[in-house]
Parts: structure tokens; sequence; C-alpha cells
């Protein structure tokens, strides 16, 4: 046990002091900002895969021998991550903005003290329809499951950087609608088994189209199992740790048909700080342009696609951006501006707290 707290020493307050004074050391080395910016993000992007690394560890060895030491210990790491994750951001970001590339005309600022535009536009339902018809015209040439795939992928990666596998003790439970946002949801659901999450699949209504039908193939052959009904709210809590609702997104209207209204009445009366719930493009049931009417459930996260819709507009929850596929062309024929994905990353953290004074 000793060793394995030792080999997580990584953690501690002077490994941290120790780490600010390699940079400060090396800082004359580098001629220009951008080289340093470069290094920075180097390290601290091999910082965060050595904790990951050491958390897995320690995950194992936990399953192994649950001391509650590892699990302080996974605790620790998870926090230490988050704050190094969100440095590389500013990082990345900070270098974007050397390199000319963060051009906003009227500046507001997210929960991490990024820069983020005003003019980042949330969508009515309409226009966001009037959106994919045109990216899957002659025009832009998209096929429906290329987007899907990508809009699943940052749907996990968005899950990955706030729920990590690492801090959750139990499954994962994805429940898919009879359109494209329950096709996302099944994409996402394979793509967080590749990232370490063990995944159930609730999948109603399903469609007789390949796509759907390939999809759900490809979870079944990564392990995913696919459950016949809605759980109740005790084995909810009992079994899983964070519920993916990908049942309606932005074609949603009118009344919750069944089977969904009940669905959509037990994920209500589930206790957010216990199983909270990551809400794909739309939160389900909620009026894709006013929002919470039928006040149901309001998700801890929420990952719009290619761009936010209205109901997202007043969303407090963590916020990220997915969808990375709209060409420089769309959006400036769309009038669209959306944030900078930093680097190779498939989402963006878009949580607004608009009155933060950033300097403080
Ligand atoms: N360009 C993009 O951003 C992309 C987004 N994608 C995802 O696709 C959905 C929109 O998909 P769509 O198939 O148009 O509709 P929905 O999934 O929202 O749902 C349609 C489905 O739901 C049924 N339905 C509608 N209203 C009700 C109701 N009141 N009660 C019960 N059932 C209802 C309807 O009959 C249909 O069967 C978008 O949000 C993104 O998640 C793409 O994956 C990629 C491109
Ligand atoms: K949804």
């Amino acid at each position: 046990m000793n060793d394995m707290k030792d080999s997580n020493d990584i953690n501690s307050d002077e490994d941290e002091q120790e780490y600010q004074r390699r940079i400060d050391s090396i800082k004359p080395h580098y001629s220009t900002e951008e080289e340093l910016l470069q290094f920075n993000i180097e390290d601290v992007t091999k910082f965060i895969a050595n904790l990951e690394k050491s958390n897995v560890e320690l995950a194992s060895a936990y399953i192994e021998d649950p001391d509650p030491v590892y699990y302080e210990a996974m605790t620790e790491n998870v926090a230490i991550i988050e704050k190094k994750k969100n440095q590389l951001i500013e990082l990345q970001n900070l270098l974007l903005e050397k390199q000319g590339l963060f051009i906003y005309n009227i500046v507001t600022y997210n929960r991490n003290k990024q820069k983020m535009s005003k003019k980042l536009l949330y969508l009515g339902q309409n226009e966001a329809i009037k959106m994919d018809v045109l990216l899957m015209g002659k025009e832009y040439g998209f096929s429906v499951d290329q987007l899907m795939e990508l809009a699943g992928l940052s749907v996990a990666s968005s899950i990955y950087k706030v729920y990590n596998p690492s801090t959750l003790s139990k499954k994962v439970l994805t429940i898919c609608g009879p359109g494209n946002n329950g096709g996302d949801g099944l994409v996402a659901a394979r793509h967080l088994v590749h990232f370490g999450y063990k995944v159930d699949i609730l999948y109603p209504k399903r469609t007789d189209k390949d796509l759907y039908k390939n999809l759900t193939l490809q979870c079944e052959h990564v392990g995913c199992e696919l459950i016949g009904s809605l759980p109740t709210l005790e084995e909810i809590i009992n079994t899983y740790s964070l519920v993916v609702d990908s049942i309606f997104g932005y074609s949603f209207k009118g009344d919750i048909r069944a089977p969904f209204d009940s669905i959509i009445n037990t994920l209500s009366m589930l206790p957010s700080d216990l199983v909270p719930i990551a809400s794909v493009d739309i939160p389900s049931g909620w009026d894709v342009e006013q929002g919470n009417i039928r006040n149901t459930f309001t998700p801890g996260l929420l990952i719009s696609l290619a761009t936010p819709k209205k109901c997202a507009e007043n969303y407090k929850g963590f916020h990220y951006l997915g969808g990375r596929f709209l060409p420089k062309s769309f959006l400036e024929e769309m009038n669209i501006e959306i944030p900078k994905y930093p680097g190779s990353e498939q989402c963006v953290d878009i949580s607004f707290q608009e009155h933060e004074d950033p300097t403080l």
C-alpha cells in the first residue's frame, strides 16, 4: 500500500513547487513566447498523462484491495488533473491568441476564464434543421453517419472531461431516442467503452434503418449491454454513476409521448448529486427554444452539437460544444461564430459565467 502511495507522490505540494521551479529555470532557454508556450503545453500534457496513468494503477489496486487510501489518492489526482486541464486550455488559447487566431468582437469569459464571443449564436429549431439540410446537401456533401460519428465522439470526449471514468464507481446508462439524437448516443456509448467506461443502453423505439442497426451491433461488439426497460429509480441509483440522455434533439415537438414520458419523469426525480445526467444537444423534454418549460430534469452536463440552441442560453451547468465539423465557409454563409477548439480537441468548454471578472 505504501508503495502505491509513494508512486502517487506527484500530487504533493513539493512536487508542484518543484515542477514550477523546473519550468522557471527552463524559461530563459526559449527565445520566443510562442516557443515557451509550446513547451509548457507539452509539459502540462505529459504531467496530465502521468497522473491519469497513476490513476489507472490506483483504480486496479483499489479493485483488488478497496483500501480508502487508494480512493483518496485517486480523488486528489482527479482534482489536480482538472486543474491542469484548465491550465492546458488557457495555455492553448494563449498560443492561439499569439498566433492571431482568436478574433472576437465582444468579449466575455467562461468558467475557465477563457475569452468567449458574445456573437456565439444560439440557433432556433428551424435554423438548426436548416443547418443540417445544408450540411448534408450537394454544396457541403456530408453524410449523416459521418456527422453522427463526430457528434458522438465529441459527446464521449466531453463526458470524459467532466465525469472522468476514474471518478465513477458504477456503470453509465445511455438512453437513446428514435431519431438522430439517439444515434449520437449509440456512437457516444461505443466511444465511452473505448475510453474505459462500462455502458448499458436503453433503446426502446428502434428504427429499421441500416445505420441504426449497425450502430447497435457495434455497441454490442464492444460489450455494451442493451437493457429492455428503464430500471426503477432505486435501481438506477444503485447501478449507475451517470445517465447519458440522447432521447430527443432539436426535432422534438409537442407533448412527450410514450414510452419517453415515463422515462423523462423518472429521470426528473433522479437526485443529480448521486446520478448526474449528460444531455446530448438538447436536454430531452425541454422546448428547443424556450428551455425547461415542462419543469423536467436539468442536466449536469450539456453537450451542444455544432452550435448551441436557444434553450441553452441561460443554462448554468457544465456546457461543452462538440461536433467539430463546420467548415469556415459554412460558418460565413450562416453568419455564425463559434469558439475555437483547442488543438486537436473534439470539444470546447463553453460554460458561461458572464459576469465573472477574469482578473479575480
Ligand atoms: N448538424 C448537426 O448538428 C447534427 C446533429 N445530429 C443530431 O441529430 C439530432 C436531430 O435529429 P432528428 O432525427 O432530426 O431528431 P431528434 O433526434 O430530435 O428526434 C426525432 C424523433 O423524435 C420523435 N419525437 C419528436 N417529438 C416527440 C415527442 N414530443 N414525443 C415523442 N417522440 C417525439 C420523432 O418522431 C422522431 O422519431 C440533433 O439534435 C443532434 O443530436 C446528427 O447526429 C449529426 C448532425
Ligand atoms: K437529448
